[in-house]
Formats: structure tokens, C-alpha cells, sequence
């Protein structure tokens, strides 16, 4: 059992200590929005995570998770800190690293014996090295700094957390290396010790090839349309072969979220850094950017001009099974859609909420998926939502002004939608 704290309640730090606490240590996790930590106090998870409340209330039940906004007093009574504060684009697309160094400082400053500190947070090569400088203008008590990034996937972020893939522990000092190693020993995985150089690496290279693999398949989604192939066939061909995998090759409208559009801004911002250009990763880049407006382009082909038609859009978050709307091609859908001159109507299961809060005014908001349909020139699915699936598409085609549906997602049954007369585009 170890003593640790968490820096950060975000999608990271909340998993993280929720799951820490759940392996038998003791936990406090912290923020300085005295907001979230009420929340937590009350039991009450700030994100929708599916499985993260019941495990708040079972491991605070079991006085083995607390919240605080004291960061002092939670750095004084753990051995380990966890810090996962969020490392944001600046406008050059670099990664803005003064939550981390903030963090740190605080760290430094509370200390009153030997620490780890371990970055969880996704930062740039070479930054480990820094927050380690940083700590040391600003203590004189021992520690030691460890790399381990974190490679949960939102909308499963407990069940990635307890069954992940691969740990990756990037350590200057053995003995830290080691102990972090133990932390996770229950865990049957591979570990990967190395330099907290390569670690930071390993991080930003897997979420560029990532993002890359899904760019490839957008581009041949694109390329099969015009030559009368099926994307999805080819996907299914292309992921039988072990060394390409099927995973993360469905084709639709890009990737958003607070990573893979963050974390490949600030790969190419290093590398220009060191004068390298990362061709492969802008062009990756360049690729999502369009193919998230392809749902746009698609509706203009269908209706004509879209000046005073009604769009409704199933799906606001960048993916299922999240609230999180960071980056999601929604956000860029919709502004273009009301710029054209139409009517937006738009349902989410747990994102509408965020979506408010940055969306033009004049969406309307529904509170289930069929209310979208009525009256509308066609529908467009953005989040694939298993609930979208449940839909009784029979008696919604009625309601409609035209029976169209642009599924962004490749995610809807085109045999059945088709069988209830529906026209049907892809992507
Ligand atoms: N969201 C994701 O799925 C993943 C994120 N990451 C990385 O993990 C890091 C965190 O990401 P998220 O959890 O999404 O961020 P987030 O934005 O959801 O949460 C960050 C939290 O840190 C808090 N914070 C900032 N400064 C603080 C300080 N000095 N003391 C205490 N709390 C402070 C904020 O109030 C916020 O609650 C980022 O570097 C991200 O790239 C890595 C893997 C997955
Ligand atoms: O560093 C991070 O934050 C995380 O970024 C991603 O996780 P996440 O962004 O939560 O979600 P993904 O499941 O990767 O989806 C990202 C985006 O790609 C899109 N996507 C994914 C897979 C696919 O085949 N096609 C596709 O368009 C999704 O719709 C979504 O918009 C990575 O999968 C995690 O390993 C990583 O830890």
C-alpha cells in the first residue's frame, strides 16, 4: 500500500486516483477548482466516465480516497505524487506547459522529505528534465522525477486504466523506476523502462500514429467513393492482415477530442524545433481538418443551398460514451451549417450540456433523439451512441420533411434504413 496523491481531477487524474485507491492505496486527489472537489465531496463525479461514480463512493466508503484543494497538506502526508494537470495548445500550437510548472513549484515548496513525483500529464521531450530543474530551485528536500504517460481512451478510462496495454516508466533514478514498477505489479501487462526521454516519446509517437492511421483511412474512404468502392469492405480486408489491425480504421469525420488534434500540434511544434519536418503528421493534420466538414459538403450536395432548411444532428461529443466536447467536429459542423443559413436541431445523451456553453445561440436543444427528426431536410449522425441504433428509424421517416440521413460515423444499418425508405449517405 502507498501513500500517493494526484494532482489534477481531470479525466486523467480522476481515473487515476479513483483506480489507485481501488488497487488498496491510499489516495487524495487534488484541484484547485474548489468546484470539482465539492462535487467529488459529495460523491458526485464532475465528468460523465462510465463505472467512475460507484467507484468514488465504494473507495471514499473504504477511507481510501480524498478530495482536497490543499495541495500543501496532500503533498506532506504522500510519498508518491501523481501530476495531471492539462498541458493545452497555445496559439503556435506548442504545448502550454504552466499548469505543470505551477504544479511543480507548489510540489517543491510543500515538500518535507523524500517524494517521487511522476508526470502523468502528456508533455513534450525533454520536459521531465525541466520540471526536475524546477523542483530543485525550489526545495532542498531529496525526491526523484518519473515519466509514465497515460494512455486511456476517454469513455473507458477506468476499464483502460485497470487493463492497459503497456506501462511505460521513464526514470533518471533506478530505484524511483522501480517503485513505480511495484505500484502496478497486481497489473498482467508489459512494462517498458526506459528514459524519461523516450517515455515522453512514446507518448506523442502513439497518438501521432494514431491519428495518422485514421487520416489514412479517411483519405481511402475518400478515394473509394469516387471509384465505387466501399471503405468499410476494404477496412474489414485491409485489418484481417495482424500487422495492420482492424482497429482504429473506421472511416467518418475525423478525430477531435483534447488529444490527438493537441498532441499532433505539439509533435510538429518540436520537431520545427529541432529543425525537422514532421511531413507525415501535417499531413495527417491537414487531412482531418477537411474531413470534418465532408458532412457539410455532403448536405450541400443533397439539398442544394441550405439557406433556410433544418439540419438535425444526432451526436455532439467528439465520441461516445464522453460529455467531452473538446475539439469535436460537431463544434465546427454546426457554426458552418447556421453560417448557410439553416435551422440546427440537436440531441446528445450527455454532451449538450457542454455544448451550450460554446455553440451559437440559436441551436435548439432536444431531449431525445426522435424529437430531432421532426420537421427536419435530413438528419446527420456525428457520435456513434449505441442509443442511435435503438431508434425506431420506421417511424421517424414520416416525420420529416425528406427521409435523408448522413451517417458521419459509418455507424447505422444502411440494408435497414434503406429497407425503410430512406436515402442514405455515408462517408
Ligand atoms: N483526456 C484524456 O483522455 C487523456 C489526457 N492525457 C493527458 O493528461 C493531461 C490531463 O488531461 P485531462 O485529464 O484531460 O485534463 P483536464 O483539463 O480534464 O483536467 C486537468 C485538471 O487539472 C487541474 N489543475 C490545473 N492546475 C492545477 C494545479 N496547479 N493544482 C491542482 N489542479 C490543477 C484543473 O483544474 C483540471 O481539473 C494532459 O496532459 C492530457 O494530454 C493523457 C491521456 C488521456
Ligand atoms: O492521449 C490521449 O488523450 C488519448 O487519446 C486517444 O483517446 P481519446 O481521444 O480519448 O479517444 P479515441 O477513442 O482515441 O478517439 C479519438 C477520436 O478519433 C476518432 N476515431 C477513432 C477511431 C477510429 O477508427 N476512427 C475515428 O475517427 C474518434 O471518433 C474520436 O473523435 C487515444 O486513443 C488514447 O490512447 C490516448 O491516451
Amino acid at each position: 500500500m502507498y501513500k500517493i496523491s494526484v494532482i489534477g481531477t481531470g479525466y486523467v487524474g480522476l481515473s487515476t486516483g479513483v483506480c489507485l485507491s481501488d488497487m488498496g492505496n491510499q489516495v487524495t486527489c487534488v484541484d484547485i477548482d474548489e468546484e470539482k472537489i465539492n462535487t467529488l465531496k459529495n460523491g458526485k463525479s464532475p465528468i460523465y466516465e462510465p463505472g467512475m461514480e460507484d467507484l468514488i463512493h465504494k473507495n471514499t466508503k473504504a477511507d481510501r480516497l480524498q478530495f482536497t484543494t490543499n495541495l500543501e497538506s496532500a503533498v506532506q502526508n504522500t510519498d508518491i505524487i501523481f501530476i495531471a494537470v492539462g498541458t493545452p495548445s497555445r496559439d503556435d500550437g506548442s504545448a502550454d506547459l504552466s499548469f505543470i510548472y505551477e504544479a511543480s513549484k507548489t510540489i517543491a515548496k510543500a515538500m518535507n522529505d523524500y517524494k517521487i513525483i511522476v508526470t502523468k500529464s502528456t508533455v513534450p521531450v525533454g520536459t521531465n528534465k525541466e520540471i526536475e530543474d524546477s523542483i530543485s530551485q525550489n526545495t532542498d528536500q531529496d525526491f526523484s522525477v518519473v515519466s509514465s504517460p497515460e494512455f486511456l481512451r476517454e469513455g473507458s478510462a477506468i476499464y483502460d486504466t485497470m487493463n492497459p496495454d503497456r506501462i511505460v516508466i521513464g526514470y533518471r533514478d533506478e530505484q524511483a523506476g522501480q517503485t513505480i514498477k511495484d505500484l502496478y505489479k497486481d497489473f498482467d501487462t508489459e512494462f517498458v523502462m526506459t528514459t524519461t526521454e523516450s517515455s515522453e516519446m512514446i507518448k506523442y509517437a502513439s497518438n501521432a500514429f494514431l491519428a495518422t492511421k485514421i487520416s489514412f483511412i479517411n483519405e481511402m474512404a475518400n478515394i473509394c467513393e469516387r471509384v465505387g468502392a466501399n471503405v468499410e469492405e476494404v477496412a474489414k480486408g485491409m485489418g484481417l492482415d495482424h500487422r495492420i489491425s482492424d482497429k482504429f480504421l473506421n472511416a467518418g469525420i475525423g478525430y477531435g477530442g483534447s488529444c490527438f488534434p493537441k498532441d499532433t500540434k505539439a509533435l510538429i511544434n518540436k520537431a520545427e524545433e529541432v529543425d525537422y519536418n514532421l511531413k507525415i503528421v501535417k499531413a495527417a493534420e491537414e487531412v482531418n481538418e477537411k474531413q470534418k466538414l465532408i458532412v457539410v459538403d455532403k448536405l450541400k450536395e443533397v439539398l442544394g443551398d441550405l439557406e433556410g432548411k433544418t439540419i438535425g444532428i444526432l451526436g455532439l461529443a467528439f465520441k461516445p460514451n464522453t460529455d467531452d466536447i473538446r475539439e469535436s467536429p460537431a463544434l465546427k459542423i454546426i457554426p458552418k451549417l447556421l453560417e448557410a443559413g439553416a435551422n440546427v436541431k440537436a440531441y446528445d445523451p450527455k454532451a449538450m450540456e457542454n455544448a451550450r456553453k460554446v455553440l451559437p445561440g440559436d441551436v435548439v436543444y432536444c431531449s431525445v433523439s426522435e424529437e430531432v427528426a421532426k420537421g427536419v431536410d435530413a438528419v446527420a449522425l456525428l457520435t456513434e451512441w449505441n442509443e442511435f441504433i435503438e431508434i425506431e428509424w420506421k417511424d421517424i421517416s414520416i416525420k420529416m420533411n425528406q427521409a435523408i440521413i448522413i451517417d458521419g460515423r459509418n455507424f447505422l444499418d444502411v440494408t435497414y434504413l434503406q429497407e425503410q425508405g430512406f436515402r442514405y449517405i455515408c462517408i
